[in-house]
């Protein structure tokens, strides 16, 4: 991988701003900028101290481009680690268009995706793990996202395991030694000592890999399924949560056809609600492909908020049947999917008597009641799934692992280090010993980029924004 070029980006949303930035880095980074800006006080940039701001013109030969305020990184003092300069111009497409195009005639290369983070990963900057928080930090959209994005870029659980890495190191090189001295029968391994740091680590790798079932979801956002027969009120509930008319509410059954989704955040955290096709048995083709995705939804929905029209139980009268036929159906839903919480939600309350709540409460002692289209009872329907979240690993300061590179990483580094402890067991040789430790040691080397490959960081960085 090389790193001679020197790259120019927008680092900015393009052109529709009060100020657009566009970004130089590179060895060349300050000799090419410097044909292009004359700075008001009429020094070279190449003579300014680093972390300084300076006001001039960047013009094309005789035409002036724009009045700008650049910013000078010099060395290896810069968010790339290489000689940076910064050009804050006025917000216009075409201004900026026109100054990337100027820095390219001048011996620049656009910058790829990520390339800039890729670049300060590869100076040294940061290692990988941080580098790939920092997509997930722009990424973020709440509270809780963004704190575990944060979080992760300052280093996160990477110091960690980078003090594991190192110890473990310690023993491997010890353990290799042995392999030099094998005629001689030495130990220079204490393997009571090496079989307390494996337990330490295995007990760490445990935490962080059952972190990741609470951080993949605050990253996600926890999402909600929502489901019921036709008609019970799914799209107005959920129009309800996000306040706005996204999905289309009517009397007639059947409106929802497609699923449709979005993302509110209650209480910082994100949840994204799923509403669905009524579920009914259907001659009506379409509907039926519908009800097949509302259990596909379901399957991916951590909550299922299971909505009922309370009126209709009523509509026959054979209220108490209806009430044990629906005691038995959501039985059978419980069962069928077993990993998710099921929330049970009656509708439309603002039709019904208090006996009939009576009734109700008596087949559903813990039944919410609503009125979606009032908004009645939404605000307690937030607080209920904010309960169900257990959000205890947000609030401590245990590491959570977010990233489902990292998981498998760390996954892969656990299962090595129960051969090394199966081998420590039952006394394996030295050298089969050594091989399973280099093992781990890889794949905790994976997470934070000492092990890395250019078809790994290429995957990595591509799906990072141009200019970050
Ligand atoms: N204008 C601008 N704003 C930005 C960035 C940027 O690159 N440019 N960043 C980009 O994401 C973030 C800030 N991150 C940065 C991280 C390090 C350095 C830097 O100059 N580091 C030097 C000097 C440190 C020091 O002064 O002690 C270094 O690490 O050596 C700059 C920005 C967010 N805001
Ligand atoms: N009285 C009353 N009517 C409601 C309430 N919530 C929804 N409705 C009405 O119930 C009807 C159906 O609402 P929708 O939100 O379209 O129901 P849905 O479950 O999404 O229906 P499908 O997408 O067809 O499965 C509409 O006429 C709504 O105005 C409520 O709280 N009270
Ligand atoms: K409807
Ligand atoms: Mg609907």
């Amino acid at each position: 991988m090389t790193t001679q070029d020197t790259i120019v980006a927008l680092a900015t949303p393009s052109g529709n701003g009060a100020i657009g930035i566009i970004r130089v880095s590179g060895p060349e980074a300050i000799i090419i900028s410097e044909q292009v800006f004359n700075a008001k006080s009429k020094k070279a940039l190449s003579t300014l101290n680093s972390h300084t701001v300076h006001l001039g013109e960047i013009s094309d030969g005789e035409r002036i481009i724009d009045e700008a305020l650049t910013t000078i990184f010099k060395g290896q003092r810069s968010y790339t680690g290489e000689p940076t300069v910064e050009f804050s111009c006025h917000g216009s497409h075409f201004i900026l268009t026109e100054v990337i195009q100027l820095l390219i005639n001048k011996g620049c290369r656009v910058a790829n995706a990520g390339e800039f983070t890729m670049r300060a990963f590869l100076n040294g900057k940061m290692d990988l793990s941080q580098a790939e928080a920092v997509a997930d930090l722009i990424a973020s959209d709440n509270a809780a996202s963004h704190q575990l994005a944060m979080q992760q870029m300052r280093g996160g659980f990477t110091n960690q395991l980078k003090t594991l890495r190192q110890e473990l190191l310690d023993f491997a090189s010890l353990i290799e030694l042995e392999l030099d001295f094998s005629e001689e029968d030495v130990e220079f391994a204490n393997r009571e000592q090496f079989k307390g740091l494996v337990t330490k680590i295995e007990k760490i790798l445990k935490q962080l890999i059952d972190s990741f079932a609470v951080g993949n979801v605050l990253k996600k956002g926890i999402p909600v399924a929502i489901v019921g027969e036709p008609n019970v009120g799914k799209s107005t509930l959920l129009n309800a949560f996000l306040n706005e008319e996204r999905a289309i509410v009517s009397d007639i059954a059947g409106t929802t056809r497609d699923t449709i989704e979005d993302e509110i955040a209650i209480n910082g955290i994100g949840f994204r609600f799923i509403d669905t096709a009524g579920i009914r048995e259907t001659q009506d083709q379409i509907e039926g492909l519908g009800i097949q995705r509302t259990f596909e939804k379901i399957k991916q929905s951590q909550i299922v908020i299971r909505l009922i029209d309370s009126l209709k139980l009523f509509e026959n009268d054979k209220a108490e049947i209806n009430l044990e036929n629906l005691k038995k159906e959501i039985n059978d839903l419980q069962l069928k999917f077993p990993d998710q919480a099921f929330i049970l939600i009656a509708n439309k309350v603002d039709q019904l008597s208090i006996n009939q709540k009576e009734l109700i409460l008596t087949f559903f002692p813990n039944i919410k009641f609503i009125a979606a289209k009032q908004n009645l009872g939404i605000e307690n329907l937030k607080q209920s799934l904010v309960d169900l979240v257990d959000t205890g690993a947000l609030h401590s300061q245990d590491a959570i692992v977010t990233n489902a590179r990292h998981y498998s990483a760390l996954q892969a580094a656990l299962k090595e280090i129960n051969e090394v402890q199966q081998g420590l067991n039952e006394g394996l040789t030295t050298d089969l010993l050594a091989i399973d430790v280099r093992q781990a040691l890889y794949h905790f080397g994976e997470i934070t980029g000492e092990v890395t490959n250019d078809e790994l960081l290429g995957n990595i960085f591509a799906n990072f924004c141009i200019g970050k």
